[in-house]
C-alpha cells in the first residue's frame, strides 16, 4: 500500500517535492495537486499522473488523498494546516508554520484538541546528512562543551524573502530551528542587525543566546549573487566541527582550484528533502509522525518574532514562550 499524497502549491518547493516523491519515495505517490495557478498545477501534476483539483478544500477532503503537503506561500500555512487537522489527515507543512507566533500557537492548540500528532513542519535540515553528522559530534562529546556556533545562510537571490521581517520569518527561521535542535538547548534572546539602513535590510546578522550559555552568530544574506551557501561551525572546549563542502570532489581546472557552489536550496538540500519525505511517508502510513512538530514550528516563530522586534529596536530581545502542551513532551 502506498500513501496517496495531495500537494498544495506547486511552485519551486512543491514541484520539487512532487518530483522527489515520484523518483525516490517508494512508499508514496502524488494523487492530487492544487495550485492557485492552474497551469502551474498541471505542469507539476501531469508527469506523475496526478489529478489537478480546483481548491485546497477539495484536495484536503478528497477520499483519494491520505496525507497532504503544503508548499504554498507562508501566509497560507496556518489555515491550511488547521483544515488538514480538522479532516484528520497527516500533513507536512513547509516552514514557517505561520507568520506570527500567535498564529502558530493556534495550530498547536488545534492539534492538542485532536489529541494526537498529525503535523510535521518542513525543517528539512534535521534530515540533512551533514547537519545530522554535525549534531553527532556534539552529542558524542567530540568537540567538548559547545561555546559558540557560526552559521552562514546565503541565497543567490530570493523571490519569497523580500522584506526585513520576511527574511527572518522565511529564511533565518531555518537557523532558529536548527540551533536548538543541534544543541538540544533553547534560545533565550536574539539581536538582529543589518549594515543596510535604508531599503531592504539584507544581509542581516543575528546574535543568539541560549539557555545553556552558547552564543551563536548567524548571517543570512538572501541576495548574495554567487550561489546557495549554507555553512555551520561549532566551537567547543576540545575542538571544532564544521559542515564539509557539499560536493565530494574538488577540481583544479583552468587555473582555478575549488568546488562548485550550487545554485539553490533544491540542489543543495536534495538529500535532506528526500530523507525528510521518505521518513514522513513511512511514518504517515503507520499513522504516526515524529518529525519537527507544531511546537517546534511555534518556537521558531516566537524566536523569529523577537528577531523582527530586535531589528526595529536595535536591542537584544528576550524570547518568551507559552506553556508547552504534554503532547510535545
Ligand atoms: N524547506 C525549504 O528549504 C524551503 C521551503 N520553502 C517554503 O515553501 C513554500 C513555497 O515556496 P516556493 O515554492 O519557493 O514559492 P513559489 O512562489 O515558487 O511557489 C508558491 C506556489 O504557491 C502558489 N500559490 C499561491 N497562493 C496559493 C494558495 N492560496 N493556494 C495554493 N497555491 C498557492 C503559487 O501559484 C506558486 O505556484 C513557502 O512557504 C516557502 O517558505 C521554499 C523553499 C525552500
Ligand atoms: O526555505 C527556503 C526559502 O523559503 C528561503 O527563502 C531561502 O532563504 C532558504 O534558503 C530556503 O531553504
Amino acid at each position: 500500500m502506498s500513501l496517496r499524497v495531495g500537494v498544495i502549491g506547486a511552485g519551486a518547493m512543491g514541484a520539487d517535492h512532487i518530483r522527489t516523491i515520484s523518483r525516490s519515495v517508494p512508499s508514496a505517490r502524488v494523487s492530487a495537486v492544487y495550485d492557485f495557478n492552474t497551469d502551474t498545477a498541471r505542469a507539476a501534476a501531469s508527469p506523475v499522473g496526478a489529478d489537478v483539483v480546483s481548491s485546497a478544500e477539495q484536495l484536503i477532503d478528497s477520499t483519494s488523498v491520505d496525507a497532504v503537503i503544503i508548499a504554498s506561500p507562508d501566509r497560507t500555512h496556518a489555515d491550511l494546516v488547521r483544515a488538514c487537522l480538522a479532516a484528520g489527515k497527516q500533513v507536512l507543512c513547509e516552514k514557517p508554520l505561520a507568520v506570527t507566533a500567535d498564529e502558530a500557537y493556534g495550530v498547536v492548540e488545534a492539534e492538542v484538541v485532536g489529541g494526537r500528532r498529525l503535523l510535521q513542519v518542513g525543517f528539512m535540515r534535521r534530515y540533512d546528512p551533514g547537519f545530522v553528522a554535525l549534531k553527532r559530534t556534539i552529542t558524542d562529546g567530540t568537540v567538548g562543551d559547545v561555546r559558540l556556533v557560526h552559521a552562514i545562510h546565503r541565497n543567490a537571490s530570493s523571490s519569497t524573502s523580500t522584506d526585513d521581517a520576511g527574511l527572518i520569518t522565511g529564511s533565518m527561521i531555518h537557523e532558529l530551528d536548527t540551533i536548538p535542535w543541534l544543541l538540544d538547548d533553547e534560545i533565550t534572546g536574539i539581536r538582529v542587525e543589518s549594515p543596510v539602513v535604508d531599503g531592504f535590510r539584507d544581509p542581516q546578522l543575528a546574535t543568539i543566546w541560549t539557555k545553556g550559555g552558547v552564543m551563536v552568530m548567524a548571517e543570512v544574506f538572501v541576495n548574495a549573487g554567487y550561489g546557495y551557501d549554507v555553512r555551520c561551525e561549532v566551537v567547543g572546549s576540545r575542538g571544532t566541527a564544521s559542515l564539509a563542502p557539499a560536493e565530494a570532489v574538488s577540481t583544479r581546472v583552468a587555473g582555478v582550484d575549488g568546488v562548485p557552489v550550487r545554485d539553490d536550496f533544491v540542489a543543495h538540500f536534495a538529500d535532506a528533502y528526500r530523507i525528510e519525505l521518505s521518513t514522513w511517508a513511512d511514518e504517515a502510513l503507520a499513522g504516526a509522525t515524529t518529525g519537527p512538530s507544531a511546537w517546534d514550528g511555534y518556537v521558531a516563530n516566537a524566536v523569529a518574532e523577537a528577531g523582527v522586534a530586535s531589528l526595529a529596536s536595535g536591542a537584544r530581545e528576550p524570547v518568551t514562550l507559552r506553556e508547552r502542551p504534554s503532547l510535545y513532551a
